[in-house]
């Protein structure tokens, strides 16, 4: 009697510790194309999964020898996600079309023939991370929980002699819910010994400056400000997709809309199933056309060649050096941070990472002077560590890309091509001389909060906003 009860509760457990883990499995002819796709995610306009700073150099990342690190700051995007919103609208507009088609599909889209199913299955993913259990593959070794929990390792491993003496500390999300998402999966992963407080500070315009995400903040902000330069650049491209698909496939009515949206069915699909037969559809030349197509939108939009974004980047880069300025004083050596994709774009034009002075070209792709890759840039899952140092008795700065040095080119006299600390702080003065990101942004239309103080009040505070799907 007892042995079948406790068969019967040995049943039960292995039923819901079974179920615990039910993904759906994806499909067995697609194993061989599930994570071998990488190479196209430098193309991807940073909607692929991550991927590590193509321009490397090799510098080591690690302080280089007889130095110690005294502060490190990590500003990291959400992983991997379900498109937005948006983007979906546009997307299910263009599956409508070819889930319309009522013949059989030729060539690169023939994939749609076998029992295809679109990526997007359940609305309630949308704006959201991609994690085990809503990916469409068990295997999709892509999801933005898997990149944060690898993260945190990856970071343990570098950095945990920073939190030798620290096992509470605070880790700051924005309050989208990716964002927040991917702050816990990172969090957790650190493992018991940590106990992270997550400080959920607003990403709602009346936070004014104090925010991670001086882009939700800013109604001065115009995406349009500069489309007639961005609106130069060739669409030919995406007519070629377009025809060259309809061309195969006899009555299809693909526009030049819907070539577009291919590209972020591609990148999305990846981090939903872990593979997209979709990516198949596009030459290496259109890849390349649409990649630079968003270092240029990006460039002017939300980099160096829209002056305010210089004003936006500057309220988290003067916080940031306020910290950097204070280490000896703070308790805490690890600030770690995260937000969207945009910030950190903003943030990295008023550092000045990737601003030769050269104005990205709309009428061509420049492939000899062109160092502002967005593209590149910010992934999903994207970071920036501001690694400070000491050596001997100086102290240096330098930044860290996913997973590469980036020097600054102004100043990179310290070992490991850092910047001296004296210098560093004219240069981020300098960088920083007349920007206001509350005057700039007209941020007072919105909020009366003047000053960024999460990194400084967050004991008193507590930030523990309402989530956003946004
Ligand atoms: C300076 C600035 N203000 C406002 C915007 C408008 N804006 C567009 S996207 C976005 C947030 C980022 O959203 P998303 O593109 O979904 O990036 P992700 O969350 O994937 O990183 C903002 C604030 C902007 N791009 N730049």
């Amino acid at each position: 009697m007892v042995s079948v009860f406790l068969s019967g509760l040995l049943a039960t457990l292995v039923a819901q510790t079974v179920d615990a883990y039910v993904v759906p499995q994806g499909k067995l002819p697609d194993l061989h194309k599930l994570g071998t796709q990488d190479y196209l995610f430098p193309y991807l306009a940073g909607a692929a999964p991550y991927f590590s700073f193509p321009g490397n150099y090799g510098i080591p990342t690690t302080a280089p020898e007889g130095c110690e690190i005294s502060q490190l700051q990590v500003i990291a995007r959400h992983g991997e996600r379900y498109p937005t919103t948006g983007r979906a609208r546009r997307l299910f507009s263009t599956y409508y079309k070819l889930s319309n088609y009522t013949r059989e599909f030729n060539e690169s889209l023939s994939f749609l023939n076998d029992d295809y199913t679109f990526f997007i299955s359940d609305s309630n993913n949308i704006e959201q991370e991609t994690t085990y259990k809503n990916s469409l593959d068990v295997l999709n070794p892509y999801t933005g929980q898997r990149d944060a929990e690898k993260h945190a390792r990856q970071f343990l491993d570098e950095y945990s002699a920073l939190l030798e003496n620290t096992t509470s500390f605070p880790i700051f999300a924005a309050s989208s819910r990716r964002v927040h998402d991917t702050a816990q999966f990172f969090s957790k992963a650190l493992g018991e010994k940590y106990n992270v407080t997550l400080q959920v500070v607003s990403e709602a315009p009346t936070s004014g400056a104090n925010t991670i995400s001086a882009g939700n903040a800013c109604p001065g902000w115009n995406e349009s400000a500069n489309a007639n330069i961005t609106d130069a650049f060739s669409t030919d491209y995406l007519k070629n997709i377009a025809s060259r698909l309809n061309r195969q496939n006899k009555g299809l009515n693909l526009t030049q809309t819907d070539a577009f949206n291919l590209f972020n069915w591609c990148a999305f699909e990846i981090n939903v199933r872990g593979y997209s037969y979709m990516c198949d559809v596009f030459t290496q030349e259109e890849l390349i056309n649409y990649s630079y197509y968003d270092d240029l939108t990006s460039y002017y939009q939300d980099g160096p060649g829209y002056d305010m974004i210089y004003d936006v980047g500057s309220n988290l880069f003067n916080a940031s050096v306020k910290l950097l300025k204070q280490s000896e004083e703070l308790d805490l050596k690890v600030w770690i941070s995260f937000t969207h994709d945009t910030d950190i774009v903003n943030l990295m034009t008023t550092i000045g990472l990737f601003d030769n002075g050269v104005k990205l070209d709309p009428t061509s792709v420049p492939f000899r002077d062109l160092v502002y890759r967005k593209s590149w840039q910010t992934p999903q899952g994207a970071r920036l560590y501001t690694q400070k140092y000491k050596c001997s008795n100086e102290t240096y700065v330098r930044y860290v890309l996913n997973d590469a040095v980036i020097p600054l080119e102004s100043c990179k006299s310290g070992p490991g091509f850092s910047c001296p600390t004296t210098e560093f702080y004219d240069y981020a003065a300098d960088r920083m001389n007349g920007r206001n990101f509350y005057k700039s942004c007209d941020v007072a239309s919105v909020s009366n909060v003047t000053e960024l103080t999460f990194y400084w009040d967050y004991n008193e505070r507590h930030y523990n906003d309402t989530l956003l799907n946004q």
